[in-house]
């Protein structure tokens, strides 16, 4: 059993580090500009890549619908690690190469958390993508929900872009499920950089209907 606990682990932390790398891969491609002959050398290692992958691409019915959670049944996820809770998600997931690094974390009843987003999340000059900042911000806000002991699909997201979100720079981030009301969860949340804030969002979350009938 521990044997198979450790190899769980392994396998993870392999899983982890190549998404990485591809998402490392993702930000010199974006960033590089290489002459054509780099670039033509580099075409020959990611088709290598891709032909050594696609025997173990997982398909068949199910299979979109665990993408963004995980392939295990129910919400799992560690306290100081909130990430674990959607592995395979666009906007956190750490099995997801296109996902910047964000950590988060619980603080009692508020989700907490950190990001550094890098040129390959680019907006306007120096800044990120305002697209980004709510795709992050409909993640922190749903942990927020996930800690409170519910979970809901996104009814509608307002965010308030107050100042540029600086590329490169530590993002503090804060979210907060401020009230359940029957099925719908109204959360709050937060951007700061040096404890400015550069972007707020509130929430509005509506839970299944069948998981009130449970
Ligand atoms: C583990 C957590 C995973 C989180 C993943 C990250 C979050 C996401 O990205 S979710 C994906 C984006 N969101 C979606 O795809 C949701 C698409 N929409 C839907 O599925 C449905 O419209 C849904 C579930 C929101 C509501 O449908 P339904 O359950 O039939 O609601 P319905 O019975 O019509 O309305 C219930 C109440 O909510 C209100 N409401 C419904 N939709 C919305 C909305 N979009 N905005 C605000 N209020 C709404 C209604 O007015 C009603 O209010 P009241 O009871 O006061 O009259």
């Amino acid at each position: 059993m521990e044997f198979q606990q450790e190899e769980a682990a392994k396998d993870r932390d392999l899983v982890e580090a190549v998404n990485r790398e591809a998402g490392e891969l993702i930000r010199l491609l974006r960033c590089s500009q290489a002459p054509d002959q780099v670039l033509a050398t580099a075409t020959e290692h990611i088709q290598a890549a891709m032909k050594s992958l696609a025997p173990y691409l997982r398909q068949g019915e199910g299979w979109s619908t665990i993408s963004i959670a995980s392939d295990t049944p129910g919400l799992g996820w560690l306290e100081d690690d909130l990430t674990r809770c959607m592995p395979y998600s666009p906007v956190s997931g750490t099995c997801n190469p296109v996902a910047p690094p964000i950590r988060m974390w619980r603080d009692g009843d508020e989700v907490r958390g950190e990001v550094v987003f890098s040129p390959t999340y680019a907006g306007p000059p120096n800044s990120v993508h305002g697209g980004i900042i709510a795709a992050v911000f409909d993640e922190l806000l749903s942990m927020a929900n996930v800690i409170s002991g519910n979970a809901g699909f996104t009814g509608t997201l307002s965010i308030r872009y107050q100042r540029h979100t600086p590329l490169d720079r530590p993002i503090e981030l804060w979210a907060v499920n401020e009230r359940t009301s029957g099925r719908k969860l109204f959360c709050r949340g937060e951007m700061r950089v040096d404890g400015q804030v550069t972007a707020s969002a509130e929430g509005l979350f509506i839970r299944p209907a069948t998981q009130m009938d449970s």
